[in-house]
């Protein structure tokens, strides 16, 4: 029996200071286009960057950014995630045609987000992270990561289905790179299996993120496919559902390739 192999979320970053690919995409409905026809089964599409300490982006500039991204794809028949903390982006985004809602914030940082999230069908991802891009590296301290993080998640999940918004929709996502140190990463990674308590699908998001350099030295983003494929492996061997990525095509390859050799 062939292993089951993640889907894929190709990340579309159409933010000037995304920490790996800001400003890159001159055409980002045409990027968004290519990573569907490079395999990617979603497309996240994001306004705002969420690296620490990344300045807030204004509501009416997220949606300037995002919104007609997501139209178009939507239009064009490839499935569309939107990453945002914004209530209103939410909504304007499934108004579109987007079909996940991707909150790093797991629907805490708007207060209406869960409400918006409750009153459509789209699936979404609660992820953990502690405060909010501007303070969570101050607050990465952890006795225990994964219980931690697996306590949040489960809370969150409790929040989510209280606002109406049932389980079957849930994806939890342990945040790698949010509030944590290398060691905290670590840990969630080796143990990554212990989040399937949860209860809900599981999504990885470590591509060309700074457990990278942190186990290999200093890397630039761009050179850091190889890393990232290990991690999206280490994500497939786990059984996570989606494997949230920069590079669709390579990604997908060694996914084949797992999944062909795998007992
Ligand atoms: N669910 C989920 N969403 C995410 N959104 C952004 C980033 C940060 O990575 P990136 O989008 O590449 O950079 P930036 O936030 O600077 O745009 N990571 C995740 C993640 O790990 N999980």
């Amino acid at each position: 029996m062939s292993a089951a192999i993640p889907r894929i979320m190709g990340i579309l970053n159409v933010t000037p200071d995304s920490f790996s690919d800001g400003g890159r995409h001159a055409d980002p409905v045409a990027a968004g286009l290519a990573l569907h026809e490079a395999g990617a089964d979603m497309v996240d599409v994001g306004g705002e960057s969420t690296r620490p300490g990344a300045a807030p982006v204004p509501l009416d500039e997220e949606l300037r950014r995002t919104i007609p991204v997501v139209a178009a794809l939507a239009k064009a028949g490839v499935p569309v995630s939107i990453d945002t903390m914004k209530a209103e982006v939410m909504r304007r985004a499934v108004e579109a045609g987007a079909v996940m809602l991707n909150d790093v914030s797991a629907l805490q940082a708007d207060a209406a987000s869960r409400g918006v999230a409750a009153a459509c069908s789209a699936d979404v991802v609660l992820m953990h992270m502690p405060g909010n891009p501007q303070t969570m590296q101050q607050l990465a301290q952890y006795d225990d990561p994964v219980a931690e993080v697996l306590a949040h998640l489960s809370d969150r999940i409790a929040a989510a289905e209280a606002a109406g918004i049932a389980r079957g929709r849930l994806i939890a996502d342990p945040g790698i790179g949010f509030g944590k140190g290398a060691e905290h990463n670590l840990a969630i990674l080796r143990q990554l299996e212990d989040f399937h308590a949860l209860g809900v699908p599981l999504l990885l998001g470590a591509s060309r993120k700074s457990v990278i350099p942190a186990i290999v030295g200093p890397t630039p983003a761009a050179e850091r496919l190889p890393g990232s494929l290990a991690l999206a492996l280490r994500g497939a061997e786990a059984g996570v559902a989606w494997l949230r990525v920069h590079d669709v095509a390579a990604t997908r390859q060694a996914l084949r390739v797992w999944a062909a050799i795998r007992r």
